[in-house]
């Protein structure tokens, strides 16, 4: 945190947000629409009739697996541009100073359109979504099986139960995805100065030579001290919105 801040000053922390903030609102449209849609498929229960007949952890599991694989795809490009700036450490442009190689997201992604081809911008697709498949089925289980296990028989959660059940599946999805974060943010990284990694199985075996297995908790405490509050707020959203046009 001091090195960005002496060497980039406050806006550094705040490198690559605004595709993020574009992004967030169709990746978790998608995330949740499909989760709710699969459930209502496998449970044949409608939202509000599921607190009286709880669906089971393994429907739970697998709409979340299923939200988390489709919603992979939308969240690719986005990410791979917040990666590809916030690993750009050159101080913002300063008279005399060189230009940094991409001057805003916009720019990010249509050079990497013209550097690397359409398919460049889903580099690191196949990491993310085998991140995301699982974890989002553990994601949902957590939520679902804490608001269950602290809500009295067919009531809905209280806020306060939303917003700790939603902030632990944050923490509890983070934990799990953290190895495949690491190496998914390598392969979107891979492209930018010719290609190291032949694969994210290559990608993984030389990460563990050169750094050893403790390579795959990198940012796992920054991950999940983040998780909480997103999450937490995620979730009330999603149940009060619900509870009002559900
Ligand atoms: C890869 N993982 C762990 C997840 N996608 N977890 C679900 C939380 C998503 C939320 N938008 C967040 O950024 O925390």
């Amino acid at each position: 945190m001091v090195r960005i801040y002496r060497h980039e000053s406050l806006l550094g922390f705040f490198k690559g947000m605004s595709f993020p903030v574009a992004s967030i609102a169709v990746v978790n449209s998608v995330l949740f629409g499909v989760y709710s849609n699969a459930l209502l498929l496998l449970t044949a229960t409608s939202h509000q009739e599921r607190r009286a007949q709880p669906p089971s952890y393994m429907h739970i599991f697998l709409a979340g697996c299923t939200g988390g694989f489709l919603q992979a795809y939308f969240l690719a490009p986005f990410d791979l541009i917040k990666v590809r700036l916030q690993n750009q450490t050159e101080p913002r442009a300063q008279p005399g100073s060189p230009r940094p190689r991409y001057q805003g997201p916009m720019h990010c992604a249509a050079s990497i359109f013209q550097e690397e081809g359409p398919r460049g911008l889903f580099r690191g697709a196949w990491a993310l979504t085998l991140r995301d498949t699982p974890t989002l089925g553990i994601y949902f289980i957590t939520y679902e099986g804490l608001c269950h296990q602290y809500t009295p028989e067919g009531q809905n959660p209280s806020s306060a139960t939303v917003l700790v059940a939603g902030g632990f599946a944050g923490i509890a999805s983070w934990v799990t995805a953290t190895p495949l974060d690491v190496i998914k943010s390598r392969m979107q990284m891979d492209g930018l100065r010719g290609k190291v990694y032949r694969g994210v199985l290559d990608c993984m075996v030389s990460s563990v030579r050169q750094e050893g297995v403790g390579v795959f908790l990198r940012g796992l405490t920054i991950n999940s001290a983040r998780a909480f509050p997103v999450n937490a707020v995620t979730f009330l959203s999603y149940e009060y919105l619900l509870r009002w046009w559900g």
